[in-house]
């Protein structure tokens, strides 16, 4: 589910699981596994997801690319990604999740905004000029609230994320979906998170908030 239903999704777990039971926690954002756990008061197992994909017609999945999962370690993730392997999806678990997220995040403030403002596909972003000063600007915004989180990302993380349009060209970010279908963004979750916990620890985000504005103006005018 979205970061915007976190909440309810969870609340409405509450009862129906088993004693023993960790839930997954398969979205984009660096702090759904600790929303989940306050609300459920279960293990929550944070993951990473690799993949393009879209809801192209009910019970139409449209694959653009990617398709691996990078899950937290915990006594249950070996189990799990067997399982999860079993049927075929490619998954490593990691005992440095909070790197991954924050870095996946990084990915989801440099490009989620901008195709979703402009309707626009990744492939041919970069070609506009200035896109990649506006992305670069995002990533190292996101990697100073990081550091400041306490997570070191990896040095070459800004090079990956500029080969993104390349390895995705028609995968229209998640929140460029969300707006087309009328649905709340997770816009508050991903450059919106970078702002307020920037804001909380003294790290200056002007891009990111302008990336997080143009989207909220976006859903605001298609309201009217
Ligand atoms: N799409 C992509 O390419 C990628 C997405 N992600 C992340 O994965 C997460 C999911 O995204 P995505 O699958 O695209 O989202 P979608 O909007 O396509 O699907 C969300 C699903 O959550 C369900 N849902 C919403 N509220 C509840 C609830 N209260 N209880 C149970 N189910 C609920 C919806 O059901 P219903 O349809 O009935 O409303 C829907 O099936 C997000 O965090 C996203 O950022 C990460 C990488 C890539
Ligand atoms: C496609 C991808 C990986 C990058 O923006 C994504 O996570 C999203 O659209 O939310």
């Amino acid at each position: 589910m979205k970061s915007t239903d976190t909440e309810v999704a969870g609340r409405s777990l509450v009862g129906r699981l088993g004693r023993e039971t960790s839930i997954l926690s398969l979205q984009n954002g660096v702090d759904n596994p600790q929303r989940l756990r306050t609300v459920t008061g279960h293990p929550v197992l944070p993951a990473v997801v690799y993949v393009g994909s879209e809801m192209a017609g009910p019970g139409h999945v449209k694959h653009h690319g990617g398709g691996a999962l990078v899950i937290g370690s915990s006594p249950r993730s070996e189990a799990l990604a067997q399982m999860l392997r079993a049927a075929d999806i490619q998954t490593t678990i990691t005992d440095d999740i909070e790197r991954i997220l924050w870095s996946k995040l990084a990915t989801n403030c440099a490009y989620n905004a901008l195709s979703a403002v402009a309707g626009i596909s990744y492939g041919p972003m970069l070609d506009v000029e200035g896109t990649t000063d506006v992305v670069t600007s995002a990533v190292q915004e996101a990697i100073n609230v990081a550091r400041a989180c306490g997570v070191l990302v990896q040095e070459d993380l800004l090079e990956q994320i500029l080969k993104i349009p390349a390895a995705m060209p028609n995968q229209m970010s998640s929140t460029a979906q969300d707006l087309a279908r009328g649905k709340p963004s997770e816009i508050d979750f991903l450059n919106g998170y970078v702002v307020r916990k920037g804001a909380e620890l003294g790290i200056s985000t002007p891009t990111n908030r302008a990336l997080q504005v143009m989207v909220k103006l976006a859903e605001m005018k298609r309201k009217q």
